[in-house]
């Protein structure tokens, strides 16, 4: 049987800074380099993406000019176009890089939505940081002006946050799978899927932006993948992080990163949401894993020769 495997791309597979259209792309070439190594091995893969940044800019530009004639979008909108947006240019990327590797192989992406609960307590406190960093001045009259809120994000500047509901369930799931069954190479959940509530009449679109790790996550388990694949900036996850006893960890089990998790090591805006879509997932089914790394280790960590392995049983190997 094929390996099937959700990977979930981290915010510097997309934007490494330069928010222009040329870059990005480019970005999602070196992206789509690395991903050949999955298919060359024959592993049918689902690409989950995040959108932060992409749906805040969007955001943004919906003030812009004569809001009458060209009215704003709403957040759930915006979701959606960065969907198709970085859908559109993850096609192009793989496109380029099959042929450039001489393979035949279709890749589609899917605008997925995303059913979360109306009455998530992520509703009452905003946390989900999207599109540009502010100065603490700038983001406190943003404040005063628009009623938004705006957070200090991990060191790095002030950034929007809005609301960010956990997936309750994802309603094209089914057509990924059968796009996946089919060998197609698939995009799905960008940007954490659009948020919508279910009502009687409709799927109603909402406006907060979901974690891209869960949805990845959730999305992982509904099409029976054996691997979630998490990747980001880091090779690594660590206990100590950036501390001089810092750790490295390689195999561990549900049972001690949970542990480690109450221990405090991992920082809630960053490595948190990534540690626990790991621990959901693993802990879904036994034979289940799940591998958190960087974009260059990532075909090696599915050979278990890299990253942070996390299964069930586990055995924790701290270098
Ligand atoms: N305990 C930890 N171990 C490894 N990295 C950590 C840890 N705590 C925080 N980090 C930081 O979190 C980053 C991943 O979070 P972030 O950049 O927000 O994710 P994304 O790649 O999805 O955009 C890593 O690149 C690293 O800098
Ligand atoms: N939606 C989402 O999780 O985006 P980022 O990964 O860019 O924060």
């Amino acid at each position: 049987m094929k390996r099937k495997v959700v990977i979930a791309l981290g915010g510097n597979a997309i934007q490494t800074g330069d928010a222009s259209a040329e870059a990005q792309q480019e970005a999602l070439n070196r992206t789509a380099e690395q991903l050949v190594g999955f298919i060359k091995n024959d592993v049918e893969i689902v690409i989950a993406h995040g959108n932060g940044p992409q749906v805040g800019n969007i955001l943004l530009q919906q003030k812009a000019g004569d809001c009458e004639k060209n009215p704003a979008m709403p957040l759930d909108t915006c979701g959606a176009m960065s969907q198709g947006m970085i859908g559109y240019w993850m096609e192009n990327a793989i496109d380029k890089a099959l042929k450039r590797h001489g393979i035949e192989k279709d890749v589609a992406t899917i605008v997925t939505r995303v059913v979360v609960d109306q009455n998530d307590p992520a509703f009452e406190n905003p946390t989900k940081p999207i599109g540009p960093f502010y100065s603490e001045e700038e983001a406190k009259k943003a404040m005063a002006e628009s009623g938004a809120v705006f957070k200090e994000d991990a060191g790095r500047g002030w950034r929007r946050v809005v609301a960010s509901p956990k997936p309750v369930s994802i309603h094209e799931h089914h057509v990924i799978n059968s796009l996946v069954e089919a060998g197609i190479i698939t995009v799905a959940v960008g940007g954490g899927g659009i948020p919508v509530i279910e009502t009687e009449e409709e799927l109603q679109g909402i406006e907060a932006v979901i974690d891209k790790d869960f949805a990845a996550q959730k999305l992982a388990e509904l099409v029976d993948a054996d691997t979630l694949i998490i990747l980001t900036g880091v090779d690594n996850v660590y206990i100590n992080y950036n501390q001089p006893n810092q750790r490295k960890l390689e195999e561990v089990s549900v049972a001690e990163l949970e542990e480690m998790v109450k221990e405090g090591h991992f920082a809630p805006g960053s490595m948190l949401p990534k540690v626990e879509a790991a621990i959901n997932f693993a802990n879904s089914k036994p034979e289940r894993q799940t591998i958190i790394t960087s974009l260059d280790k990532a075909f090696e960590a599915l050979e278990g020769k890299a990253g942070t392995i996390v299964s069930k049983k586990g055995s924790a190997v701290l270098a």
